[in-house]
């Protein structure tokens, strides 16, 4: 029988190659489209294929991510060859269905099919894409019979399934954009495995402060529906500011590790104009921080009001600075960064929260830091006493010690930032004990108490220097004064 089956196939591809060869391109279109129609006839399966990349730019195609996460847990049980990536942290293998493999489906009583496909291009092509040129897609084929409940609730149950376990799996990243440049580029942001340790339970603040930002965060996270109601995009805006070394950017890592989200450290000064701000938010996923880390340098944002206070030295510095970077300058302006928070584009996905930290938060347009685009305003400020004991916890595993009183009594005199108090607790050899740290910390509590008490007296010195020679000032003008009165009065007497 298979000898009959062979040998009617070989005739088929022999009357194929004919076909294609000798008949003219129209009369061949017509064939084709006619024998289409009779095969579709008989034929009672329905096909549907998902792509990996869509449209020109070849964006990445979400339901194809979550396709191939739903079928992981198929295709280990059922297919032969399969794929394996690193799953989250690293630790484990994250299977696939390798290429051209099916794996079959039951769905309330439908069997379907899933074949993976690969194809390469026969023509090399310019892509934005970064890895190979391989056009991979999944095909769905089921039976006729089963096309409501298919198209109505299978694929739907396929991207949620698909959809939680990529999120529970995933590895998440962290995105930089790439320097802006002229002629073709490989992708708007590049991307690193996001494994940053810091989360809440480590982050030195007041723990009431801390608990607040935690549960906003969660509301935020499980608003979806919330949002949609009230018509506003799913996103939030949080200004965190503070001296340097108070913990804002662990705080960012603390939050992604919290959501489960990316990250995306938006790098301004490298970006070319307002444009390509919209085409860096167009490119970036949902469930994802945006940051904006020391908004203050990042360009001249603080905007025409701020401008008006400032000296005209000042301008002059300003312009030469301006000048000195000419063509290397960002043209992306406080109204692209507005447009940037909440115009259309921020309508293009949601559950994003987009992250500003500084460390001169009165020297930002007030525009910009409005609340409903920056909605909540998180002041990162020195370290307190309760801040202590979570690091002492973090760093040296110790919730008590006798010099606990010592350091509580320096909290209440001296301001240092948690950065000052990590490095000091951390152990300075490897059998350093708590005891040593302890007693770094209240000698470098000494150090800044001392150092304040210097910049004091300087401050009180300089303050009287000025004074005095104010005084001298306002004597030699009255001297003048007096000179130019004396030389008055005897001109006219005579
Ligand atoms: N609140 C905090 N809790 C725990 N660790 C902290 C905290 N603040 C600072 N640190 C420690 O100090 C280091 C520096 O902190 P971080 O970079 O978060 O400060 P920052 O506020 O972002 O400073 P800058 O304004 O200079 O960017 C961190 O690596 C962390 O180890
Ligand atoms: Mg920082």
């Amino acid at each position: 029988m298979w000898a009959g089956v062979g040998s009617t196939l070989a005739s088929i591809m022999f009357l194929c190659t004919i076909f294609q060869k000798y008949l003219p391109y129209n009369l061949r279109d017509f064939i084709e489209k006619y024998v289409h129609r009779v095969t579709d006839f008989f034929n009672p399966y329905i096909e549907v294929v998902i792509h990996e990349f869509t449209g020109e730019r070849l964006k990445s195609n979400e339901a194809y991510t979550a396709i191939e996460a739903y079928l992981s847990t198929n295709a280990s049980k059922r297919a032969k060859r399969l794929k394996a990536e690193f799953g989250k942290d690293k630790d484990y293998l994250v299977l696939s269905m390798g290429d051209h493999e099916e794996v079959t489906d039951d769905y309330k009583g439908a069997k379907v099919w899933w074949k993976a496909s690969t194809t390469t291009p026969k023509v090399q092509q310019l892509s934005y894409y970064p890895t190979s040129d391989k056009k991979r897609s999944y095909k769905l084929s089921f039976h006729k019979w089963y096309r409501e409940l298919v198209i109505g609730s299978y694929l739907n149950h396929v991207l949620e399934e698909g959809r939680a376990i990529g999120v529970l799996k995933r590895q998440r990243k962290l995105y930089t954009n790439n320097p802006s440049q002229d002629g073709h580029r490989r992708s708007m942001w590049s991307h690193i495995v996001f494994d940053h340790p810091a989360s809440f339970r480590t982050l030195a603040m007041d723990p009431g402060k801390k608990k607040e930002i935690m549960d906003d965060l969660d509301t935020f996270s499980k608003s979806k529906d919330y949002y949609a109601k009230i018509g506003k995009a799913w996103k939030r805006g949080y200004l965190l500011y503070g001296p340097p070394g108070t913990g804002k950017s662990t705080m960012i890592a603390a939050m992604a590790n919290l959501l489960n989200y990316d990250v995306y450290d938006l790098e301004l000064t490298s970006i070319k104009d307002n444009n390509e701000l919209r085409k860096l938010l167009i490119e970036t996923s949902n469930k994802a921080i945006i940051v904006i880390e020391d908004i203050d340098c990042s360009l001249d944002l603080t905007g025409q009001r701020a401008n008006n206070k400032v000296k005209e030295e000042e301008k002059d510095v300003i312009k030469k600075a301006k000048e000195d970077s000419k063509g290397k300058e960002s043209k992306v302006t406080l109204s692209g960064l507005l447009n940037f928070i909440d115009g259309l584009w921020s309508s293009c996905g949601g559950e994003r929260l987009i992250v500003f930290t500084t460390n001169y938060v009165e020297q930002l347009d007030p525009a910009l830091i409005r609340r409903g685009r920056m909605d909540k305003h998180i002041e990162m400020s020195y370290c307190g006493f309760e801040g202590f004991k979570v690091l002492a916890k973090n760093y040296l595993d110790i919730t008590s010690h006798d010099l606990f009183e010592t350091i509580r009594q320096l909290f209440d005199e001296t301001q240092i930032t948690p950065a000052d108090v990590a490095e000091n607790l951390m152990p300075k050899t490897v059998n350093g004990d708590a005891e040593t740290s302890l007693k770094n910390l209240i000698e470098a509590f000494e150090n800044v108490k001392e150092e304040t008490r210097l910049k004091a007296q300087k401050e009180v010195k300089d303050e009287a220097r000025l004074k005095a020679q104010e005084e001298v000032k306002v004597e030699a003008i009255l001297k003048i004064e007096e000179e130019v009165k004396e030389h008055t009065v005897k001109d006219e007497v005579k």
